[in-house]
């Protein structure tokens, strides 16, 4: 007879020692094992609801499976169920979905749905189901599988402390970095933190452009008092690349009012761009201010050693086996975000199964990638020469594409200009484009005067000379 207990007191025991004790208390003491059936080796173990249920068994089925395997002395599949007492009644979600304000984002206005008796469990079930669905986050996206390294372990660090704190550490929170470094991730990281907890907590994710459409719904349908109270009455609001608010006076003006009256009452609010506050093209400068005045933290494009541990990380979870050298090499080549390599590790792997390769390659990455690899021949990217050209004179990326001109990222800028016309085959009207919308004319220049000045100043020529060793590797 197995003794349950006896194994999921040793089973929590060491999962302590690999996951901190906030996802502890989460996730793993509200599970309980039912029973292990030894003919199939299946270990049972409930879940208290739907959201919990679906969350452990992405992040922690493998752990939880491992141990069960040590314990059980053989490979042990976990199988997970909603505890029996908050299988919802049809009749409770049906009446919870209706209950909970509608998904919309400017209510309805319908009447006021009288909720039939129901146990409590279900209701708690049921409605921290329906919770998740409005807070519309993707519960693939968590702290669990966002990967650190030094581009973005600041960041990361910030969205933690807040998940832990919202409304008192720092408010908002304003990550910015460029395209596909992991911002939406982690602000939906921090979304399903804080729901996990289940204390009602209302969360809402919207990308700028939804919110933007969301003012013009609410002026055409003459609902802004409803608009109005349903932003101000959430705990959490998740904006995501607030740079589409450029330009939308009106929107700015009801973000304005929301970010007052959340702020005023120690809600959170969590904002990502594409550059930081300051540099905001036609946003109005009061909600500037309001940006900059909590925490404001960049996400920088991953270093090789990072892209190497995401690809691994994202090959197991696809069930993909990649040799360490197979990432490297991808790696290697391609530099400027994570989606790219997401991309890359999504085509080698169907290019190998379609060619019935089970073990990945260089070589097959070679063909598989041909294309990606052909494109940044020379594996020189202009995203990467921004990058390390700010390094190097440390100033932010974002100022390669940013509109100010002191002289201290004047020069930087122009560097990163020349560079890339040296280094890339990339035309000046692209170049300019890639710096923030500059017109060739302006990268001419550039190119023309560091050119002119590497002749005659031996620090800039070492400087340059550095930069271009770096670059190519
Ligand atoms: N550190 C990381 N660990 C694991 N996955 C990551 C990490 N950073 C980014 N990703 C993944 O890369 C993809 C792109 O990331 P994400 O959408 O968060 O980028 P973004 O910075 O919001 O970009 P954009 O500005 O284009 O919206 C996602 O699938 C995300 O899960």
């Amino acid at each position: 007879m197995v003794d349950m207990n006896e194994f999921w007191q040793t089973c929590i025991h060491r999962l302590e020692q690999e996951l901190p004790p906030q996802q502890i208390s989460a996730w793993i003491r509200p599970l309980v094992p039912l029973a292990f059936d030894e003919a199939q080796a299946v270990l049972r173990v409930s879940a208290p609801n739907r959201f919990k249920l679906d969350w452990v068994r992405k992040n922690f089925s493998h752990q939880i499976e491992n141990l069960a395997s040590e314990w059980f002395k053989r490979p042990v599949q976990v199988s997970f169920e909603l505890a029996a007492s908050s299988r919802p009644a049809p009749v409770a979600r049906a009446a919870a979905a209706v209950a909970t304000p509608t998904n919309n984002v400017v209510p309805q206005g319908q009447a006021p749905v009288q909720v039939p008796a129901m146990p409590s469990t279900a209701v708690n079930a049921a409605t921290a189901e329906a919770a998740h669905d409005r807070s519309r986050l993707n519960t693939d996206l968590t702290f669990e599988n966002f990967v650190t390294g030094k581009a973005n372990q600041l960041a990361r660090a910030a969205a933690l402390q807040v998940a832990e704190n919202p409304g008192v550490s720092y408010n908002p929170l304003f990550l910015y970095g460029g395209v596909g470094l992991g911002k939406t991730h982690l602000i939906h990281a921090i979304g399903n933190a804080l729901l996990a907890n289940g204390n009602g907590t209302r969360v809402r994710y919207v990308h700028a452009d939804q919110y933007v459409s969301d003012v013009v719904k609410a002026y055409q349908r003459k609902a802004f008092d409803e608009f109005k109270r349903y932003y101000h009455s959430l705990d959490l609001l998740l904006i995501d690349d607030i740079q589409f608010f450029a330009g939308k006076n009106r929107t700015q003006e009801e973000f304005f009012y929301a970010f007052e009256a959340m702020v005023a009452q120690r809600k959170q609010i969590i904002i990502t761009s594409d550059t930081y506050p300051k540099e905001l093209a036609n946003i109005d400068s009061r909600l500037i201010s309001r940006f900059d005045s909590g925490l404001t933290v960049a996400i920088e494009p991953p270093e090789l050693e990072m892209r190497v541990a995401i690809l691994l990380r994202k090959a197991e979870t696809e069930g993909v086996t990649m040799p360490e050298e197979v990432a490297f090499f991808i790696a290697k080549h391609l530099r400027s975000n994570v989606r790219e390599l997401e991309g890359a590790l999504r085509k080698v792997s169907a290019y190998a199964r379609f060619h019935g390769r089970e073990v990945l390659t260089v070589e097959v990455c070679k063909d598989a990638l041909k294309d990606l690899l052909s494109v940044s021949n020379g594996q020189i990217t202009v995203e990467n020469i921004q990058k390390t050209v700010a390094d190097f004179y440390k100033i932010k990326v974002a100022d390669m594409y940013s509109k100010r001109r002191p002289a201290n990222i004047a020069l930087p800028r122009q560097v990163a200009m020349y560079l890339a016309k040296e280094l890339t085959q990339k035309s000046l009207p692209e170049i300019g484009d890639l710096f923030g919308g500059r017109d060739h004319t302006t990268v001419l220049h550039a190119v023309r005067k560091i050119s002119d000045a590497r002749s005659k100043q031996t620090e800039l020529n070492h400087a340059l000379h550095v930069l271009e060793q770096t670059l190519k590797g």
